[in-house]
Parts: C-alpha cells; structure tokens; sequence
C-alpha cells in the first residue's frame, strides 16, 4: 500500500497532473466512461441497492455528468490567479492568490450512493490538479469492483488508483500520508479517520450523518408537504444521509399527515410496494435487523411489514414516539418515518438544539418569515425550505455537514476549493528601498504611525484615488509654486556655490544677503559646526531677486 501511495506521489511530482489541459482530458475521459458504461455502471447499482436503471440514473449518473460539465465549464476561471487587494505599502507590487493542488488525496466512500460518493469527490480532486486514491465502500461490492475495473481503462493510472477492500484495508491505507482525505460514512467512523490523519496533519473533509428533522408547521399545505416528504424520506428505501429523519409538528396535524403519507405511498408505489421498481431494498441483513429492531414498542401508523430473505421493508411512520425511545437516538437510515410532537414552532427549535447539529434540516411552512427564523436559531448541513433532499442537486451550494454531521464541504467550485490550497503570492519590485526604512530597525515611534497609516487602513479603489489626487495636488502646487519665482541661477549651481563660500553663511545668520549673484534670505540655519567647517543654511533659503 505504501508503495501505490509512493507511485502517485512521485506521479504528482512530475507535474502531469497539473497542466489545465491534462486535467480537462481526465475529465473528458471520465465523461466519456460514464457514456460508454452507463448500461454496466446502472447494473452495478441495481445489484447493490435493488435499483431500478431510471431510478439509478437519476439519483446517481446524472449528479455526476452534472458535476463533470460544471468542472469542465469552469476550470480556467477556478484555477486561475485571482488579484487580491493591496495596501499602501504593497501599492506598486503585484498581490494575487494562486489555486494550487494539494497532492495525493484519498477519497473513501459509502455503500448508500456508491457511484455518486467516489466520483463527485473524484471530480473535484482532478479538476483541482491532485492525485488520488479512491476507496469504495465494500458493502456495495458490485459498484466498487466497477470502479476498479472501469476507472484504470479511462484515467491516467500513475495518478489516479483504486483500492478495494474493507475495514481492515482501509485501516492501512489510513497510516500513509494524505495531502486531504475526504470520507463519507458514519459519524464514529469519521472519529477514526480523522485520528489518522491528524498524526499527519492531513486535513479531512468529513461527509458524515445525522438525524435531520423534518418541522411541518400549521400554516403549511399539507398535501404538498407529504408529497415530498414521502419522496426524500423513503428514496433508496430510506438510506440517504440527507433523508427527512423525523417529523415535528402540533399533535392535532398528526392524523393528517400520517394520512396523506400513506395515500402519497400508494400513489408512489402502488398497491403492492414489493413489487413496485421504483422502491429499493435494505443493503444488508446487519442493517435490516437494525431498522427491525427500532421498530420494537412504537405504534405503527402505517407500514411496519419486513421480509429479511430479500431485506424488504416496507414504508413506515411511527406516531407518538417518545423523544427517549431507540428509534430517536441513532440515525434511522431506513423507510421509518417518526413523528414527535411540538406543542408549537418555539418547541420545535429547543428540540433540535438539545440533539447534534444535524447534517439536513427542513421547514414547511407557508410563513417564509417562520422558515428563516427556525435557520436563524437552529444550525445544520444544509438547509432546504418546503422539500426535502433538493439542496444537494444545486452545485452552487456547498455540500457538507456541521458539528458531528461532519466538516468542510464539496461540490461544485467547493470541490475544486476543497483539493486546492490557496496559495498568497507578492510579487515586489527591487526599487523603492527607500520606503522600506519604515520596517528596519531602529523602531519608533514615527516610525509606527507611519506603519499604522499604511497598513491600517484598507485602502478600497476609491481610497485610493482620493490619495493620489491629493499627491498630484500636492506635486502641482509645488510646480506652480517653483515655476512663479525667477530662477536666477538652477539650484544646483547655487547649493555647490554656497558651499564654497559657507564660512560667510555661518557668519550670515539669518537676515538677507547678496551672495553667488542672488539675493538670498535665510529662515534658518545650523549651529556652527566645525566637523562641518562652518553651517548650512539647512532650510527656508528663498532666493528673493
Ligand atoms: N454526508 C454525506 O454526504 C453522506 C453520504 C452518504 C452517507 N453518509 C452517512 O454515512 C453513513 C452510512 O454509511 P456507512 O458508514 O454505513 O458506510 P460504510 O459502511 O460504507 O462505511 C463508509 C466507509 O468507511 C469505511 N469504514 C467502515 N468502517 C471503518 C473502520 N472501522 N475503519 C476505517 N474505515 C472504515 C468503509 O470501508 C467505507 O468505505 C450514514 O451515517 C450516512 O448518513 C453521509
Ligand atoms: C427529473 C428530476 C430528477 C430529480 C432527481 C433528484 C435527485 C436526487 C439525488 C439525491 C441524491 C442524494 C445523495 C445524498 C448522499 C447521501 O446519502
């Protein structure tokens, strides 16, 4: 293992996966596989999870053609320098921040969506310029011998490697040295990946899970609520990481939405749900027993029929379910739908805030204000507003999880941002040395506030033009000021006469004299000095006629 993590290491050294146009070919040939494989890529998935081909299509292949085309859209503008803004000091030089890869990065993912949780990252880490090492998870076996197969055919195999196995592989791979893991699974599993990493100070984008509730206010179209509810909660029998967990609402709207759930059901699934392609089954009997064992004293609403030769469990909601009981204090991950009751919106956010921060959280309502003051006091993930699960299709927004339901993000320009570093860059000049008195030893106080006006105030556009109006007003002045007096004799000349004749200066004090042909007056003047044989008249010497 450690030599593959060497051999991309060293694949990445040589900068091939740098170049814009290599990281656009590797995108085009990821493109261009899930065209060419989509019927074997489909199959893979329905073996996994039971899925029907549309239904794999559309919850899976189509994120990522998604994600590809966004990619190769954007690259040039995601990896180009961006110029930054400067301060006084740094006026003149160039400032501008640099997007580049981080390195080697390892990307594990989850059974639940197997195809979408390794190529989404995959996406993001190529586009970015790294190399890397995808993980499949082994619980979705036929998806992840697809990606062992399928991804060495497309993609450059010194940078990019697949590595099949389970726990005990992946505790091994998890001793090399990543430049960024991104992990999807469950919360406790995230606990030891990120314990890896931090014994290499690996930053970890942890994509975990959580119970996301789901609050149905009073003032809220319940048909339509139901409807999408029933879609996210009980898509992939249940078994997605942003699926509506539990219900929340007033006791009086119970019996409604357990009735309309139940009609939307059959609606969705017709009169014998076994047999419906659209409803997927349980991923293994460790799980199914699990979600069985949850159902054990609560009072089924509807639903509640299992099978375990084929895992199948049919949709199911839970009314009255205690707050203390099984099904309320692990993630359900299945067709099981409680409802718990809040006496009104205000219950509804204390209840969310005693638990973990979820990594979803949904508000019906026909009250915006209602709906932006339950994301106001509460936090999660992600949030989406009269639906369920939508947030995680718009790739301009960033997909991730908060607090145990986990860290950092992805999608989109997030991905690309994720397997980058940002990396500052000024470019100064080896003129104006001048300047850079203000920074050398021996401090002071001047010195300070000079320091301070540069550097303190931040100067936008118009700040700036404010300043070099007045430096031009100031230059101006100064000309008009130099160019009104009769210059009897250039500057230069008088100073080197003055200095010839600077004993009859030191004796001149201040007061007018005839001297190198001008009529001088001096404001000012230096003690004698004798290391200076005699004095200057330092400053104020105005040349009268
Ligand atoms: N946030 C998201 O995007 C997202 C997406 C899907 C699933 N999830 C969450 O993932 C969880 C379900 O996934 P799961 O954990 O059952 O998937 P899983 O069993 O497939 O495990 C995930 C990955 O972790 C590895 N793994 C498991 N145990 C390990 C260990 N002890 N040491 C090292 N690696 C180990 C597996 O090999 C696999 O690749 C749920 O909590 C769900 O909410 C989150
Ligand atoms: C014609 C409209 C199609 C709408 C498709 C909606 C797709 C939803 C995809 C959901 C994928 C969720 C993956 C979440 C990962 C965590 O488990």
């Amino acid at each position: 293992m450690e030599r593959q993590v060497q051999r991309l290491r060293q694949a990445f050294r040589s900068g091939r996966s740098r170049p814009l146009r290599f990281r656009q070919q590797q995108l085009e040939a990821l493109r261009r596989m899930v065209q060419e494989r989509e019927k074997d890529i489909l199959a893979a998935i329905a073996a996994d999870l039971c899925k029907s081909e549309l239904n794999a299509y559309s919850h899976e292949v189509i994120t990522i053609l998604g994600e590809i085309d966004f990619m190769l859209a954007n690259l040039p503008e995601l990896a180009s320098a961006k110029p930054a803004k400067k301060n006084l000091l740094t006026l003149l030089d160039e400032a501008y921040v640099q997007p580049e890869p981080l390195g080697v990065v390892l990307i594990i993912g989850a059974w639940n969506y197997p195809f979408v949780l390794i190529m989404q990252p995959l996406v993001g880490a190529i586009a970015a310029g790294n190399a890397a090492i995808v993980k499949p998870s082994e619980l979705s076996e036929n998806t992840a011998k697809l990606l062992a197969k399928l991804l060495p055919q497309y993609l450059d195999q010194d940078l990019y490697a697949v590595l099949n196995g389970g726990v005990a592989e992946t505790t091994e791979l998890l001793k090399q040295r990543f430049d960024h893991i991104l992990y999807t699974g469950n919360t406790a599993v995230g606990k030891i990946v990120m314990e890896a990493a931090a014994k290499h100070l690996t930053p970890v984008t942890l994509e975990l899970g959580g119970k996301s509730p789901c609050y149905i206010d009073r003032d809220c179209d319940l048909d339509i609520a139901c409807r999408r509810i029933t879609w996210g909660k009980y898509m992939n029998c249940g078994q997605t990481c942003i699926a509506p967990d539990y219900v929340l609402c007033e006791a009086s709207l119970q019996d409604q939405i357990v009735q309309k759930i139940k009609e939307t059901v059959k609606d969705f699934y017709g009169e014998n749900i076994k047999e419906s392609p659209d409803y997927e089954r349980i991923i293994n009997l460790r799980h199914f027993k699990r979600l069985q064992g949850l159902l054990e004293g609560q009072k089924i609403a509807f639903g509640g029929e299992t099978d375990e030769v084929t895992r199948y469990i049919a949709p199911t909601v839970l009314t009255d379910v205690d707050p203390n009981s099984k099904v309320m204090q692990e993630e359900i991950f299945g067709p099981i739908l409680p409802i718990v009751s809040v006496k009104n919106v205000d219950e509804a956010i204390n209840f969310i805030n005693d638990r973990e921060k979820p990594l979803a959280l949904y508000v019906f309502s026909h009250n915006n204000k209602l709906i932006k003051r339950v994301i106001e006091e509460t936090s999660s993930g992600g949030v989406t507003g009269n639906d369920v699960i939508m947030h995680f299709t718009v790739n301009s927004l960033p997909f991730g999880g908060v607090g145990a339901s986990g860290m950092g993000a992805y999608h989109g320009k997030y991905s690309f941002d994720t397997f980058s570093h940002q990396r500052p860059c000024l470019l100064k000049g080896l003129k104006g040395e001048s300047a850079n008195k203000l920074r050398y030893p021996p401090n002071s106080q001047s010195k300070l506030g000079w320091a301070k006006f540069f550097l303190l105030k931040q100067f936008n556009r118009a700040g700036l033009l404010t300043l070099l109006v007045a430096c031009l007003a100031v230059v101006a002045a100064v000309f008009i000021k130099a160019s009104a007096k009769p210059s009897r004799s250039p500057r230069p000349q008088l100073a080197s006469c003055l200095e010839r004749r600077d004993p009859d200066v030191a004796k001149w004090g201040s007061g007018k004299r005839d001297l190198c042909g001008a009529q001088l007056s001096c404001q000012g003047w230096l003690r004698p000095n004798p290391k200076l044989q005699g004095s200057r008249c330092l400053f104020g010497v105005q040349i009268e006629t």
